[in-house]
């Protein structure tokens, strides 16, 4: 990282994983190495968010779930990064929008849990989504059916990419999504929230 922002080569393939991570657990850092072993991606950043929109709770202060991501997520092909609060946006639309301008020529990968891709058709301007990056969904333990019926699976249904399209999956001109089947991990923030494991430090 160079003065707070990762750095990529033109050309490079990007997987983004955007989240609360309030806190960041066990199934964050399992799908982030397998899209690093079956997407074909040089790395993957990590984007936690200053909020996300359509969460009403507040979650605990960027500066703690920054570096209890980055105690959780160690590996050398992985930035754990606040990039959203440093650029300005929140949206994830507008988000990818001002980093394909900062970075001109990486290939960036959205990435995100099967779950998201079930409220997907709620986020703001969700469409330029798929037109400016491609998308892989990873599969998250109860999610599969919710996935499969989502209303946005349904609209891009013929830009879904089969599963042997994984490893190039950087190069594909949008919109293309993929949806992964992976082995699954159970974590979840909400849930090691209600059994208290990330309260606040008295
Ligand atoms: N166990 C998991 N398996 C697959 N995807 C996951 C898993 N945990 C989180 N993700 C994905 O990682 C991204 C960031 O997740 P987030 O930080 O919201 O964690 P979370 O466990 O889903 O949190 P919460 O329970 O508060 O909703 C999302 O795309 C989410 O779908
Ligand atoms: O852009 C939106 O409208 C939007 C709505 C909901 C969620 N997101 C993004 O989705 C990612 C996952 O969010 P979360 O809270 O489920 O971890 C994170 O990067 C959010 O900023 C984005």
């Amino acid at each position: 990282m160079r003065a707070g922002l990762p750095y990529a080569r033109p050309g490079q393939v990007v997987g983004l994983l955007g989240g609360s991570f309030d806190p960041a657990h066990a199934g964050h850092v399992h799908i982030t190495r397998e899209a690093l072993k079956r997407l074909g991606l040089d790395r993957v950043w990590w984007l936690v968010s200053p909020g996300n929109p359509l969460k009403v709770r507040g979650p605990a202060p960027l500066a703690r779930r920054m570096a209890h991501a980055r105690a959780v997520m160690r590996h050398p092909r992985v930035d754990v990064t606040d990039l959203e609060a440093r650029l300005g946006t929140r949206h994830t639309a507008r988000t990818i929008a001002v980093m394909q301008e900062r970075w001109p020529g990486v290939r960036f990968v959205w990435l995100m849990g099967a779950d998201n891709l079930a409220q997907f058709h709620m986020w703001e301007d969700w469409r330029e989504i798929f037109a400016r990056v491609p998308i892989a969904v990873l599969a998250r333990p109860g999610q599969r059916l919710r996935a499969r019926t989502a209303p946005a699976a349904a609209i891009y249904r013929r830009f879904r990419l089969p599963a042997s399209a994984a490893g190039g999956i950087g190069y594909r001109k949008p919109p293309a999504w993929i949806y992964l089947n992976i082995p699954m991990n159970a974590a979840s923030s909400s849930e090691i929230r209600a059994g208290g494991g990330w309260d606040q430090p008295s």
